[in-house]
């Protein structure tokens, strides 16, 4: 028997956001959010899904945080609805908003469990959005003006911060592929909104240290990885290309003050243009306390000329895949994070999602979701390994507490270490939330294979 050995001071959570799990759109003050608009048009959301309903958290946090509690995390990784907090993204505050999260995080506290708060998790109001949304440079501020009163209302509760939640899928996906709301496809626009929202970050940053807050701020940007098929340079370059989409072009201005340039070539020969302010890159690159990564799959890939942008293609080199298709791959957990490590240096690193799709039902009461735990072992044994190679590893949230709105693929995909059934909101802890309870409680787990 091998067991894998969490250092004591080593960090556990779970992780959700908002729209994915609140519900309670029309109730509170809330204004509409671009995913209300998104989800609610045709051919956008597998079955027409929305988060209307979701998993009912806006009135069942009490719940939701009893579940918390049994599993003995120390964290909870949650995103608050910039809608709720101000109904047209601006103007007066809603008092109704602030007081949801209160209540939230008041249950929280007198659990023993830190709150890790998401202010930017996609939810961007509608009425911004009427205006351009992320597009418009005076989102920036908007944002700011968000973040700035949510640091003050929760000055002395909430300690861990993040600006942004994935900036690649709520730039790239959302406006160059279309795949989340708002759903452009224009290269040009998703590199302003990419811009802007890396603006936007280093602004709230700034503000947080001149007033003072107490407590710790960073980001949350995914990264998948891809690795070379073959030891050619045409594939190295290829799989060089594919990952600084989502590495380089959102960790260079924050760690290194500046764009890496042979993107900002390949977008300009694509017809878009970085529209860089003076004091932008400065701005930007305030440092900050922790480095939040999410990490779900990679693949192995190589050179395909003229295909897609990059010019790179994924290729099946047989690795198992989790129900919503994506490839199994811990030991990209490794790579990526070691090349953030060697590239970006000693910053704390908390996994801010990582986690896999299994659609289980449950038969007799309980959902045995063995796949789901032979996922978070591989993983955690790949994150072992990070750390044991230097990687300044803080802490482990799994995405997701519970099953919730996939984006795109609606209900139809489940992330979750609790099951929901949608249409009575009844939670069922999942074999892996037994699992992830006892690794937390020993700080340790015995590998299976
Ligand atoms: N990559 N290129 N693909 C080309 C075409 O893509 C089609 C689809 O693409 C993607 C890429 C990435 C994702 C994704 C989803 N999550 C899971 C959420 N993370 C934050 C939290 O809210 C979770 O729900 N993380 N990433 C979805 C779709």
């Amino acid at each position: 028997m091998s067991i894998v050995q969490f250092p004591k001071e080593m960090k556990w959570g779970v992780a959700t956001a908002s729209y994915q799990i609140e519900g309670a759109v029309n109730e509170g003050g809330r204004g509409l959010s671009i995913w209300d608009t998104f989800s609610k048009t045709p051919g956008k959301v597998k079955n027409g899904d929305n988060g209307d309903v979701a998993c009912g958290s806006y009135h069942r946090y009490k719940e939701d945080v009893e579940m918390m509690d049994d599993l003995g995390v120390d964290f909870y990784r949650f995103s608050v609805a910039w809608p709720r907090i101000f109904p047209d993204g601006t103007g007066e505050v809603n008092q109704a908003g602030l007081d949801y999260y209160h209540r939230l995080v008041d249950e929280l506290l007198e659990k023993g469990i830190q709150p890790m708060c998401t202010l930017y998790h996609w939810d961007l109001p509608q009425a911004l959005q009427d205006q351009g949304g992320w597009g418009n440079r005076q989102t920036i501020d908007a944002f700011v003006n968000y973040a700035n009163t949510m640091f003050e209302a929760f000055e002395g509760k909430i300690k861990h911060w993040i600006t942004f939640n994935e900036p690649w899928c709520a730039s790239f996906l959302s406006n160059y592929m279309g795949v989340h709301a708002p759903g452009n496809q224009d290269l040009q626009l998703a590199v302003d909104v990419a811009h802007h929202m890396n603006v936007a970050h280093g602004k709230a940053v700034s503000d947080f240290r001149k007033l003072g807050i107490e407590g710790q701020i960073g980001y949350a940007p995914n990264v998948e990885w891809n690795e070379p098929y073959s030891n050619r340079q045409e594939d190295i370059d290829a799989c060089k290309r594919a990952n600084a989409f989502h590495l380089d072009w959102f960790f260079d201005p924050v760690f290194k003050g500046e764009y890496p340039k042979f993107l900002v070539d390949l977008f300009e020969k694509n017809g878009a243009q970085l529209h860089v302010e003076p004091g932008d890159m400065e701005i930007i690159s305030q440092p900050i306390d922790f480095l939040g990564i999410n990490y779900y799959s990679g693949s192995v890939a190589r050179y395909k000329e003229n295909e897609g942008l990059f010019e790179h293609e994924r290729i099946d080199t047989g690795f198992q895949k989790t129900d919503i298709g994506w490839n199994i791959y811990p030991e990209g957990f490794y790579n990526v994070l070691t090349h953030i490590h060697k590239t970006y240096g000693d910053v704390p690193i908390y996994i801010t999602e990582n986690g896999s799709c299994y659609n289980e039902e449950p038969e007799n009461g309980r959902v045995r979701d063995s796949k789901r735990i032979d996922y978070l072992q591989q993983h955690l044994i790949a994150l072992d390994r990070a750390m044991k190679s230097g990687v300044n590893i803080k802490g482990y949230l799994t995405w997701s507490l519970m099953d919730n709105f996939e984006w795109a693929e609606g209900y139809t995909m489940r992330f979750g270490i609790v099951h929901v059934n949608y249409r009575t909101l009844e939670r069922t802890k999942k074999d892996s939330f037994y699992w992830y309870k006892q690794m937390i409680s020993n700080g340790f787990f015995e590998r299976l294979s």
